[in-house]
């Protein structure tokens, strides 16, 4: 399996990446995770529970009290039903796949620069202690439109550009509609006010994410402990390979693979918008010995203008505003990320 990056460019000027050592025994030291507030490394935590909604039943009351339970709870529920055919997701994970196969040379046109966030690589190295993700990804902007930088986009596969907008543009409509439903489940007067949140100007990103097997996955995370800064979340697993682990009740619990559903699960601005009745859940991703691990995220998030707070009707005396209003969270998230801060729980009151 040639062509991996090391997973984080620890040169800062040059490009200079070097090739991931797939079969040495040991990882290299910047990989191996310390003990954490959210405990060590461990592949094998209960199967986690997680409701299955059917998109295309979304309105009715089963599916809506399903929903409800899942955000209360988990912060994220398996999306089934959700009209995207089965031949059309494999077609996403087959570019990816061949993008991922392509030689190291021609991975590197999509070369994340320094500095940067999009395109292809391994971590952003913001600090010398930081622990690094045993991981590859490729990250694109593809909303809005004037922010698409196509000179990163892979044209090895040829139609991994025309597959990604089509994709991009079923998800974004299914984004919609789980907006809707969350309205429709908090009982707001508008339910259209998520999506006036995530309407003109908000920013959808897709992360191509590569997990390379590792030969000390007791030590080693694929990616660490996180909750995700966007409103709503559409993960495709990996059809096969497990290794996705979300958090409750402060205890992990691994993610089930469903061929041809999608993961939903909410970022930290619907946590906000929703003053924290529903959650934005911690989530990691462990490695294995063995095989390697793909996965489709999207993210949405707000125009960076856009003012994200509590919505008014979900405060009051019994549930006081549990969050400052914010502009910008993302950038907000990142310099926090840098401080070693968690951003959700700076901006409480
Ligand atoms: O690869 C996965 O399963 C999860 C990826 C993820 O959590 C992220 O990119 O934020
Ligand atoms: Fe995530």
């Amino acid at each position: 399996m040639a062509g991996f990056l090391l997973p984080a460019e620890r040169v800062s000027e040059s490009n200079n990446v070097m090739e991931m050592p797939i079969n040495s025994q040991e990882p290299p030291a910047q990989f191996i995770v310390k003990e954490t507030r959210f405990g060590s490394v461990d592949g094998s935590p209960p199967l986690a529970s997680i409701p299955v909604v059917d998109l295309s039943q979304l309105f009715s009351e089963d599916e809506l009290d399903k929903l409800r339970s899942a955000l209360c709870s988990w912060g994220c529920f398996q999306a089934i039903g959700h009209g995207v055919s089965s031949s059309f997701i494999d077609k996403v994970r087959e570019v990816a796949e061949k993008f991922i196969s392509l030689p190291l040379e021609e991975k590197q046109k999509s070369l994340r620069a320094v500095g940067e966030s999009e395109g292809f690589g391994g971590n952003t190295v913001v600090s010398e202690n930081q622990v690094l993700d045993w991981c590859n990804r490729l990250s694109l902007q593809v909303f809005p439109e004037h922010k698409r930088r196509l000179n990163l986009w892979p044209l090895n596969p040829h139609d991994f550009g025309e597959t990604l907008l089509e994709y991009s543009l079923k998800i974004r409509s299914i984004m919609e509609l789980v907006f809707k439903a969350i309205a429709t489940t908090l009982k707001l007067d508008d339910e259209n006010v998520f999506l006036k949140k995530f309407g003109e100007g908000s920013g959808l990103r897709a992360q191509f994410s590569f997990y390379p097997p590792c030969q000390r996955s007791d030590m080693v995370l694929g990616l660490k402990a996180h909750s995700d800064r966007s409103g709503v979340t559409v993960l495709l697993q990996d059809k096969q390979v497990e290794g996705l682990q979300v958090r409750k009740d402060n205890s992990w619990y691994r993610v089930p693979v469903i061929p041809h559903a999608f993961l939903i699960n909410l970022g930290d601005q619907m946590e906000i918008l929703c003053n924290g009745i529903y959650k934005s859940p911690i989530h990691r991703v462990t490695t294995n010995t063995e095989k390697i691990r793909s996965s489709v995220a999207m993210f949405i998030e707000p125009a960076p203008e856009q003012e994200i707070g509590p919505v008014e009707e979900l405060v009051d005396e019994k549930r006081p505003k549990l969050y400052k209003t914010v502009k910008n969270y993302g950038a907000f998230n990142y310099e926090c990320f840098q401080k070693g801060l968690v951003a959700l729980e700076a901006i409480k009151i």
